[in-house]
């Protein structure tokens, strides 16, 4: 092997292996550096998407998800299924299939686009060096013209509640568990709080969800959170708001938590499992040496200009490890972007339309500002709200809770934002999202022809009220807003 490349990538996350794989497409020489490891040992590709978040959490969702309807749905249809049960290992050793299955299409993408694929850990230097240690203790310095740091996130630890991996875990002991906990708390009522929350919720577990800010789920347009909270609600989710919690005590098998409620009270409860999920950090331990010219932000992420340029020439940064919001797609749009800067094209992320999904069950998905937002801008808006209780599809699917909110600037009628919480969100909300990026306005989405019987109706629909014209509720007079 050669100890030239064109292109070094640090991390195989969703936002370095797509870089990694564009750059090579582009012709340039790219190698990749990667330090985990499988249960085995064994180098692997993926970061914590594919190894211990996205994909391993969806594989349980769905698990969860049919466990569920079995149990608790089929019988509306009139189909019988006798005694459900579920067997927690063999759903654990499913997950595991599939992310062997994801991690390994990456080394076959890496190898039919010949990126160098290095199993070890990458060190940036001075002067776009790596020093690379590889798994087996070799190490070697690597040049590069350019140099493309994507070593992500990691869970944040607070000392109030320390991660023992047995009573108290965090979200990737969360995926690891053999057995579903009768009582489970979860600290931090964010996205992977109320993700993993549901699914061990939906597998039988009650759950308490500790949150110690007054609003729930404070980015999110607060229409929707408030109808959000009430389906979890609903479907068992103890969620408590203004509750922090200041201490926990392992008992044995079981953990008392300490926390003061939204009166200030101190309070106690008992739980067989507690999951830690009170956000992310950037992850840069080791990363850089003290002359590699790269400098962090105040917040620990590596500070980057709009193209994620380093302070460093030729040194680029990408996903978690940068200021922006921690979700795969913006960090795997970001490399494609850096690679074709690298290659000499002039790409740019377009950093107002990136979809968000809290993969609960209904999904909660958006995309661009939040009534509040365009609030505090000072705009003229118009809003158009639309129920799946109106839409005949997610009716017949029995799915029918749940709404669409689009939101409309009152002069020009361009889409501001959508907000959805409902059935199949996550894809309703794309749809929006191309929309927004061809610059259309509600009406433009409120004349296209949408397939009958379609979830995606509830989009159109929610369009046509932004300038009460739905079809399918009465218009109220129309939602203007300044
Ligand atoms: N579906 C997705 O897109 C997805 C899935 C998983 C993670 N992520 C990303 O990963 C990151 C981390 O997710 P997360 O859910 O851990 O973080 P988060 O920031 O979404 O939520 C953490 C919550 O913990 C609360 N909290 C902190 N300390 C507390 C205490 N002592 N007591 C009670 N509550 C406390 C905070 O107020 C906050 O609401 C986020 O940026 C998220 O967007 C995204």
């Amino acid at each position: 092997m050669s100890d030239k490349f064109d292109v070094i990538v640090i991390g195989s996350g969703p936002a370095g292996y797509v870089a990694a794989i564009r750059a090579a497409q582009l012709g340039l020489k790219t190698a990749c550096i990667e330090k985990w490891k499988d249960d085995k040992g064994k180098g692997v590709n993926g970061g914590t998407c594919l190894n211990v978040g996205c994909i391993p959490s969806k594989a349980l969702l769905d698990s969860s998800h049919k466990y569920h309807a079995a149990k608790e749905d089929y019988a509306a249809h009139g189909i019988g299924t006798g005694d459900v049960s579920i067997d927690v290992p063999a759903m654990i050793k499913r997950k595991a299939k599939v992310v062997k299955q994801m991690s390994g299409g990456i080394a076959g993408l890496f190898q039919a686009n010949k990126v160098t694929s290095l199993y070890g850990s990458g060190k940036l230097l001075a002067g776009r060096k790596v020093e690379f240690v590889s798994n087996e203790g070799e190490t070697k310095v690597l040049e590069a013209e350019n140099v493309i740091l994507a070593s992500g996130s990691v869970p944040v630890d607070i000392p109030v509640a320390p991660v023992d991996g047995d009573v108290i875990i965090d979200s990737t002991g969360a995926l690891e568990l053999q057995e579903v906990p009768k009582r489970l708390g979860v600290i931090g009522a964010g996205v992977i709080g109320l993700e993993l929350g549901s699914v061990w919720g939906r597998l039988g577990a009650d759950v308490v969800c500790l949150e110690a800010m007054d609003d729930f789920l404070a980015m999110m347009d607060q229409q929707i959170a408030k109808e959000t909270k009430k389906i979890l609600t609903k479907q068992g989710l103890d969620i408590r708001l203004s509750c922090r919690v200041t201490g926990t005590e392992v008992k044995g098998k079981e953990v008392e938590v300490t926390y003061t409620d939204k009166d200030g009270n101190e309070q106690k409860e008992t739980f067989d499992k507690l999951i830690v999920c009170v956000g992310r950090r950037p992850f840069t331990e080791n990363l850089l040496s003290a002359d590699s010219g790269v400098n962090l932000d105040e917040r620990g992420f590596i500070y980057v200009n709009d193209l994620c340029s380093t302070d460093a020439p030729g040194v680029w940064a990408i996903g978690d490890v940068v200021r922006g919001p921690m979700l795969a797609h913006k960090g795997s749009e970001e490399g494609v972007v850096v690679a074709e800067r690298i290659a000499g094209q002039k790409a740019v992320v377009n950093y107002d339309i990136i979809p968000s999904v809290i993969y609960t069950d209904p999904e909660v998905a958006a995309v661009g500002r939040t009534e509040e937002q365009v609030k505090a801008d000072g705009e003229d808006y118009n809003v158009g709200t639309f129920p799946f209780l109106a839409i005949g599809r997610a009716v017949a699917a029995d799915e029918a809770e749940g709404m669409v909110k689009m939101i409309a600037d009152a002069k020009t009628d361009r889409v501001l934002g959508c907000h959805v919480v409902g059935p199949h969100a996550a894809d309703l909300v794309q749809q929006v999202a191309i929309a927004m990026e061809f610059g259309s306005t509600a009406e433009d989405i409120g004349m296209t022809v949408f397939g009958h019987p379609t979830h995606s109706e509830a989009i159109k629909e929610a369009a046509l009220a932004v300038n009460g014209h739905a079809i399918h509720m009465p218009n109220r007079p129309k939602r203007k807003k300044k």
